[in-house]
């Protein structure tokens, strides 16, 4: 683990000076000499200052010493993704979980940059520009999540070719260029050359308050096409500039394998699409180029798009009823899920669902039930 136990997720107060102590803590060195590899740590300038006086350790640079070495045993292993570079497509406010799993990433360490659907972009830009995420941008550490660029994006358009007129012609899109998948791949390997994280977190079903039942072939279609092939297509457009090691995530919904009246229009098919091609994908992209494919089964979080369903707040409060772990889900927990399954922790991890749902899935009957009080 040496020197890279520092990164990521773990708060280090004193995180330029650590390496040093463990390094020396390791060999173990005398006081002075660990006392010299605290004052040439760059970026702790009370560490130099105090050090020149002498051979001993100041109560400061003890105090510090023990913390160092405190931090450095209860850092454990670390998620460390410095020097990675992810590309999670499905950001466009600070409400969601592809904001959540982008601060995840970000903490750890990795480069961000995000694909925002094209009619969400002047918004989110705007919003980004006008500082209104900064209080939500804060990292563990206190420093503010940097997204290094923000591309339009629309999944359900493979390459300019599929693009209908009505749509190229909407000014929803017109301040807009390159954002079909294609072009996206495109523009980010000129940009940055490769990626080592792919992240989808979107979905789409324009019948989605309808049953399954009353779901017309169109609305049915359009679920699968920007909630499941969207994963097909990123990761297919993706793959040549994946660094092998990479990892893709994507969200489900465990109403892929359970009946969850209310959600329809074809989410549920586009969802259970998603988890077989979670596998499937995993033993083509990781035979082809080392790259695993995870699935993360989230819980209910009130997000913009959930709040379009129209029950989420009820989703909320049964899981709460009913889930083994009694608290709230925090989008969070999906984002460090993400950052543990992106990073080497869990390199032999792939084709999985994950469920992050304070365990919900696992019950079979419903506590909160009236059938049960009576
Ligand atoms: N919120 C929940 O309760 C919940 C539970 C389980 C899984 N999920 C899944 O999590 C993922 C993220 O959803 P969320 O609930 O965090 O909401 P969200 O609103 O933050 O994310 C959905 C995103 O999809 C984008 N999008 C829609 N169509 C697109 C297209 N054609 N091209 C590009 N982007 C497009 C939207 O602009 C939005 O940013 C989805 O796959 C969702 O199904 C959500």
């Amino acid at each position: 683990m040496g020197a890279s136990v520092t990164a990521g997720l773990q708060m280090a107060v004193a995180r330029p000076c650590i390496p040093a102590c463990q390094r020396l803590l390791g060999s173990r060195a005398s006081l002075p000499s660990f006392s010299r590899a605290l004052s040439t740590q760059s970026g702790f300038a009370s560490c130099r200052n105090t050090a020149s006086a002498g051979p001993f350790l100041s109560l400061h640079q003890k105090r510090f010493a023990v913390r160092a070495m405190s931090q450095s045993s209860a850092q454990g292993l670390p998620i460390d993704l410095r020097g990675k570079r992810a590309f999670i497509a499905g950001v466009a406010d600070d409400n969601g979980y592809g904001w959540a799993i982008a601060k995840s990433l970000a903490a750890a360490g990795a480069e961000i940059l995000v694909g925002t659907w094209v009619p969400a972009l002047n918004i989110f830009e705007t919003s980004l520009r006008r500082g209104k995420f900064d209080e939500s941008r804060k990292l563990p550490d206190g420093s503010l999540m940097e997204i290094t660029k923000v591309y339009p994006l629309d999944a359900v358009f493979d390459s300019p070719e599929d693009v209908p007129d009505d749509v190229k012609a909407n000014k929803r899109y017109a301040g807009s260029s390159n954002w079909t998948v294609k072009e996206v791949a495109e523009t980010v390997k000129n940009d940055f050359g490769t990626i080592d994280i792919l992240v989808h977190s979107l979905a789409n079903g324009p019948e989605v308050k309808n049953p399954l039942l009353e779901t017309s072939r169109k609305g049915y279609l359009a679920a699968v096409s920007a909630s499941s092939y969207s994963f097909i297509s990123l990761l297919q457009h993706f793959l040549p500039i994946m660094n092998p090691g990479g990892a893709t995530i994507s969200l489900t919904y465990i109403a892929s394998e359970r009946t969850i009246p209310g959600y329809g229009g074809g989410m549920s098919s586009a969802k259970a699409a998603l988890e077989s091609d979670t596998r499937v994908l995993a033993y083509e992209a990781g035979r082809k180029g080392k790259i695993r494919v995870n699935t993360i089964s989230a819980g209910p979080l009130g997000s913009r798009a959930a709040k379009a369903i129209g029950f989420i707040e009820k989703m909320i409060e049964y899981s709460y009823g009913n889930a083994p772990l009694q608290k709230e889900l925090l989008a969070d927990e999906v984002g460090n899920t993400a950052a543990f399954l992106a990073s080497p922790l869990a390199s032999a991890i792939t084709g999985s669902t994950i469920y992050v749902d304070n365990g919900l899935n696992t019950m079979g009957l419903a506590l909160d039930s009236p059938t049960l009080s009576t």
